[in-house]
């Protein structure tokens, strides 16, 4: 479980966080909804130590993680995975070799171990055959899946994805979203997405928290979500119900 309190972020004089509390479950995917420049991408940097806080605390399983020393701080990094935008892949590494490369930086496991493990998660995003490939040869798609092979190689138990939707068609998305979810499920992973994609509100939005201007206006569910009385958040589903009528 990740419990985030009271977290603030200010850049220059504006006041991107102000104040942001909230708590995600093991075995859930959790999502962070919300406008452009809402600050979904900072709280999310915030949770995983890229961006330091003005104030606030974030707890990981009950080990505070931004006062802890260098040591608790590398144990709990050391746990997460991250599936970034645009999936993050190094051009000059096959698929495969995209995959082992935190078994590389960070365990001291045997060749043998690196290549069995980086396969076995390749196969898990059903890319048992494209170890060999370079990232430029293949889809978008199949890129957001080698990045969730490389994200899960660790066996995390948290998982942050930043946008894991953006760029894929509509049906991809939907794969890739249950590829997210079938993995939180079965390994109990605390998992945070943030999107903009209303069919993954609906579909897995097991617990949703949406960001308005730096604040957490409301939080609920896919089953709550457009029954809300918050007007900011009914304006966002309206808008995004609009934008997917458009791309139908
Ligand atoms: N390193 C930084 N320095 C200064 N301002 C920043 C920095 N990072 C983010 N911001 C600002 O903080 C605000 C929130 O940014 P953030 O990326 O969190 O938005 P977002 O909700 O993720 O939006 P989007 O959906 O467009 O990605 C924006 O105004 C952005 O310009």
């Amino acid at each position: 479980m990740i419990d985030i309190k009271n977290i603030v972020k200010t850049f220059g004089d504006r006041q991107v966080l102000k104040g942001i509390d909230g708590c995600f479950e093991p075995g859930q995917t959790s999502l962070i909804i919300g406008g452009s420049g809402t600050g979904k991408s900072v709280l999310l940097k915030c949770m995983i130590g890229l961006v330091k806080p003005d104030a606030g605390e974030v707890i990981y399983d009950g080990r505070d993680f931004l006062s802890g020393d260098k040591e608790l701080q590398k144990a709990i990094r050391r746990e997460m995975g991250v599936l970034f935008q645009g999936s993050a892949l190094f051009d000059s590494k096959t698929v495969l070799d995209n995959v082992r490369f935190p078994l590389d930086m960070l365990t001291d496991q045997s060749e043998e171990e690196k290549l069995d493990r980086a396969n076995e998660c390749l196969k898990r995003v059903g890319l048992e055959n494209a170890g060999d490939r370079m990232p430029s040869e293949i889809s978008g798609g199949m890129k957001k899946r080698v990045g969730i092979a490389r994200a899960i190689v660790l066996n995390p138990k948290y998982l942050f994805c930043d946008e894991p939707n953006s760029g894929l068609d509509p049906l991809t998305s939907i794969k890739i979203d249950q590829l997210i979810k079938e993995i939180t499920d079965e390994y109990k992973v605390t998992t945070v997405i943030i999107t903009h994609d209303m069919n993954s509100m609906m579909e897995i939005g097991e617990k949703i928290m949406f960001l308005y201007e730096g604040n957490k206006l409301w939080e609920g569910d896919s089953e709550t979500l457009t029954h809300s009385n918050v007007d900011e958040l009914n304006e966002f589903i309206n808008a995004n119900k609009l934008i997917r009528e458009m791309e139908k």
